[in-house]
């Protein structure tokens, strides 16, 4: 195996869905379900806040939720958990800037997909020097998904990656909809990643669905 072609990951950062069993309204394996058949074109497992599964019951759902992924033919990121992600033989794992060191994550998974959150010009630079496969962007709007999130900025870091000839594929997330996703790829982002966009719909499907057309309407 070898590492992913960047215009390759490009095409699956299109619509990027994240999530985990405390995320939605439904089981979560019904919800990714719906969100592929929606268009969904990347899922990152996402286990965390309040009621967040652990060890065992983490690891089966993860198992099944991988699976459904196989079936449908969409790659399947872990986050945060390396460990989870080698014991499953994930397609890959992000990582953010307070994670485990990207240059040790590397080692550990070899050409898997590593994804890593960037936040400056400086941390973009580092991470793409130490393997980073792509960068996710944001926060561009305040988010209620993570507890920890930094200030929302607009997509003022996108044009200045795309302004310093960054080549690596660029995902934006935080607070993204059908709706506001137009500028950001306007900006230059590849795709955007929502969780509750698409985890809190009243149709997982249908919401899924309007953010690919948004994505792929946006010229
Ligand atoms: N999970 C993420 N996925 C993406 C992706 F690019 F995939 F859209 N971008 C950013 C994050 C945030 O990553 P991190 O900063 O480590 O926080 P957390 O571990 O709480 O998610
Ligand atoms: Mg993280």
């Amino acid at each position: 195996m070898s590492r992913i072609q960047s215009d390759v990951m490009r095409e699956l950062l299109k619509v990027y869905f994240i999530a985990g069993s405390v995320n939605g309204k439904k089981d979560l394996v019904s919800i990714v379900e719906e969100a592929i058949d929606g268009g969904v074109t990347l899922f990152q497992y996402r286990e965390k806040g309040n009621g967040a599964l652990t060890g065992d019951a983490k690891y089966e759902l993860a198992k099944r939720v991988q699976e459904l992924c196989k079936r449908k033919n969409i790659p399947f990121i872990v986050n945060d958990d390396v460990d989870l992600a080698l014991e499953l033989d994930a397609d890959g794992v992000h990582i953010g800037q307070e994670d485990e060191a990207a240059a040790s994550v590397r080692e550990k998974i070899g050409d898997k997909i590593l994804g890593i959150s960037v936040h400056t010009l400086e941390q973009a630079q580092k991470a793409a020097a130490q393997g980073a496969d792509y960068f996710g962007v944001g926060p561009i709007f305040s988010t209620q998904s993570k507890a920890d999130a930094r200030d929302a900025q607009g997509t003022a870091l996108i044009e200045l990656f795309k302004n310093h000839k960054i080549e690596t594929p660029i995902v934006a997330i935080g607070g993204i909809t059908a709706e506001n996703t137009p500028p950001i790829i306007k900006a230059g982002a590849d795709g955007v990643s929502v969780i509750s966009a698409i985890s809190q719909a009243d149709s997982v499907y249908e919401a899924a669905k309007k953010l690919k057309e948004a994505v792929f309407q946006t010229v």
